[in-house]
């Protein structure tokens, strides 16, 4: 199990999460959501012991991770699928992650398997697709058969036999009696493959029940009913008659009816006094989105607005180098992608502030030959599983004054 009390962090005035209480049982799927930027990867490091809490604790199996014995046969984790030495092949790189923690080599191939990357095993891990690389993050986080897993967006670059596959194989551990914490965006998967969710606004907990549960208290049922679509003025009679029952109506896109307030057969008994005739009449469930949405409106922090495309009619100075037809931007003779900016045009002017930077190599990357498989210097001595940095010292903590609790953050400082 995977317990997280009063759990807290704070990146100098920054509060990424407050105050987080739950529970993560073994035996089901436990679904992690919230906006962006709402803390989930932060909580999942500190149950990882990537990052210290400010406050709080998190524990697994009642230890904190850091004094688990023999941490990656127990935790498997996914965070960022892209922590791997590039320059090494997926086998290398199990391989390696093998020997610090103890486990036979022959559990590569094993795990290299039942990912479907056999077949490529030997080839450098930098030339893999996204869908790929979360593929190899995965078998390293099978790799020590462990109890309890976590999985930070694991979907994230799969195609839809890679989803499929990614649905089963949490299902099938956490039928195992295993712990399967798992991230996700995709609220149609999660509401497949998850039993039980814990949902997070602003790094505060928002939601801790079970998928069923969740739909129906932040969702109301409604019945879809349709009248002739030939026959306006019975849609009008009928529309009438439901709201003097006490029932509200809102038109469905396709010309249908959405009914709340009102159970199916009292629909169906106005409908008939009415001598409105029915062409449908069904009984509906709020998805698993819907609901989310509902929840999570107030705590959004990344919305976005219309794109008035103001002053696009002039190429912006620095992007629209002249004689070119592909596209504002794009160098001469370079075919440009419609939607897409392109990086930035050497010698023309500002840089382009879209444009993918290189990650800067930090500090020990590439990994040393010895020690720690992924590189990162490590603060506490042992070899860290995850391989992401360790917490950077912390700022000094900001005031607990109520100004403090988390507000809307527009900015993301990664
Ligand atoms: N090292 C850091 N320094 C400063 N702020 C940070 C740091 N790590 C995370 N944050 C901030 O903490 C907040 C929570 O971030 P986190 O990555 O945990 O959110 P998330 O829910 O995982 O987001 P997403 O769904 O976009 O991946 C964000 O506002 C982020 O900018």
């Amino acid at each position: 199990m995977i317990e997280a009390v009063g759990l807290t962090k704070r990146y100098g005035a920054k509060t990424a999460v407050y105050n987080l209480s739950f529970q993560v049982r073994p035996g089901t799927v436990t679904g992690f959501l919230g906006p962006n930027g709402s803390g989930k990867s932060t909580t999942m490091r500190m149950i990882l012991g990537l990052d210290a809490p400010t406050s709080g604790r998190a524990t697994i199996a009642g230890r904190p991770f850091r004094s688990l014995p023999n941490a990656p046969r127990q935790v498997g984790a996914l965070l960022d699928a892209k922590a791997v030495h590039g320059g090494r092949s997926a086998r290398q790189h199990l391989l390696s992650l093998a020997q610090v923690s103890g486990i036979p080599a022959r559990r590569v191939d094993e795990v290299l398997g039942v990912v479907g990357l056999q077949d490529v095993a030997g080839r450098r891990s930098k030339g893999f697709s996204l869908g790929m690389g979360q593929r190899l993050g995965i078998a390293a986080a099978l790799l020590g058969d462990p109890q309890v897993l976590l999985f930070d967006e694991p979907v994230n670059g799969l195609d839809p036999e890679g989803i499929l596959w990614v649905r089963n194989l949490m299902k099938q551990l956490a039928s195992e009696g295993r712990t399967v914490f798992v991230s996700s965006h995709l609220m149609s998967e999660m509401a497949l493959t998850a039993e039980h969710l814990i949902v997070i606004g602003r790094g505060q907990l928002m939601a801790d029940m079970s998928v069923k549960d969740f739909i129906s208290a932040n969702s109301a049922d409604f019945a879809r009913v349709r009248t002739p679509d030939t026959e306006p003025e019975q849609r009008e009679k009928l529309t009438a008659a439901i709201g003097e029952a006490g029932g509200q109506t809102a038109p469905e896109p396709d010309g249908a009816l959405r009914v709340t307030g009102l159970p199916l057969p009292r629909i169906s008994e106005l409908a008939h006094q009415a001598d409105v005739r029915l062409w449908e009449l069904s009984p509906h469930q709020a998805s698993l989105e819907e609901a989310y949405m509902q929840l999570t409106q107030g705590v959004v922090d990344y919305r976005s607005t219309a794109d008035a495309r103001a002053g696009l009619q002039e190429a912006p100075a620095g992007y629209a180098p002249q004689g070119y037809a592909g596209g504002p931007g794009f160098p001469p003779g370079q075919p440009g992608v419609p939607g897409q900016v392109p990086a930035g045009v050497p010698g023309q002017g500002q840089p382009n502030p879209y444009a993918q930077q290189a990650p800067a190599p930090g500090p020990g990357y590439p990994p040393p030959a010895q020690g720690h498989p992924y590189g990162g210097p490590e603060q506490y001595g042992a070899p860290h599983p995850y391989g992401q940095q360790p917490a950077a010292p912390m700022p000094p903590a900001a005031p607990a004054a109520p100004a403090d609790l988390p507000t809307p953050h527009h900015e993301d400082a990664r």
